[in-house]
């Protein structure tokens, strides 16, 4: 899988070499290009943005920029399997489900725009070239899209199989089809008390069964308690 990164602060992924990510660059399942968009402006202000048409406030990432980058990074010709990533907080909110289908993706694309955002034709030309994905990574507002990226990038990686050390793992995390879409039930380790604080009895039964029904019962209260939203999911399992 190739991940490119257009920025006008590519420094932003130098953390990707430190990561889990990192160790996948190595082991050669990831490869990882940032890019600074003013590589692509002409004037000797490196200008990528300007005032928006029609007024109002701040200033738009211009498209010329985004435009020759394209040419050179992604290339003239059409190609569906390049997935280009647009975050944004008017774009679809970012799902477990959307990171495990972009985990067999072999090209990714983040584009990062700051200001008030990136002129739309940037996306619209995108969208006839490539798959294109408007994401939003929640309802908060961030100053641009380099730490969505991150983000997406984490949560994309450590699906791509051969990447995490145990596979099973996935399987229990929140979010995972393998939890039937509930909230992930408390974790608890050595010691069995701490501060007075004990782990509950049942873990330490060995009683598989009776230990798989009080996870189920604690990811169930927690979802409801949490994330009444997902309760009326189909993978939910609970209604
Ligand atoms: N994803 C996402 C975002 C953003 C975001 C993304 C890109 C830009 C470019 C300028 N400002 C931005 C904010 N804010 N909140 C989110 N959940």
């Amino acid at each position: 899988m190739r991940l490119d990164y257009l920025s006008i602060f590519p420094a932003y992924f130098d953390v990707l070499d430190i990561s889990l990510v990192g160790k996948a660059a190595i082991n050669g399942l990831v490869e990882i290009h940032a890019h600074d968009l003013r590589d692509w402006t002409h004037d000797r202000h490196r200008t990528v943005d300007d005032t928006p048409c029609g007024g109002g406030a701040g200033m738009v990432m211009k498209p010329d920029p985004w435009g020759e980058a394209f040419d050179e990074i992604i290339g003239t010709e059409s190609d569906p399997s390049v997935h280009v990533i647009f975050p944004a907080p008017s774009g679809t909110p970012f799902t477990q489900s959307a990171a495990a289908e972009l985990s067999s993706a072999q090209r990714i694309v983040f584009c990062c725009g700051r200001y008030e955002g990136i002129d739309h034709r940037v996306i619209d030309y995108a969208r006839s070239m490539w798959t294109v994905h408007e994401v939003s990574l929640g309802d908060y507002v961030l100053n641009g899209g380099e730490v969505a990226a991150l983000a997406i990038t984490e949560a994309v990686v450590r699906l791509v199989p051969g990447f995490m050390g145990n596979p099973e793992s996935l399987a229990e995390e929140s979010f995972s089809a393998g939890q039937d879409g509930l909230l992930e039930y408390p974790l608890f380790t050595r010691p069995v008390s701490w501060r007075g604080l004990d782990v509950p009895e049942v873990l330490m039964s060995g009683h598989h069964g009776r230990i798989a029904s009080w996870r189920r019962d604690e990811s169930v209260r927690l979802t409801r308690e949490r994330r009444p939203d997902l309760t009326d999911s189909d993978s939910s399992g609970i209604h």
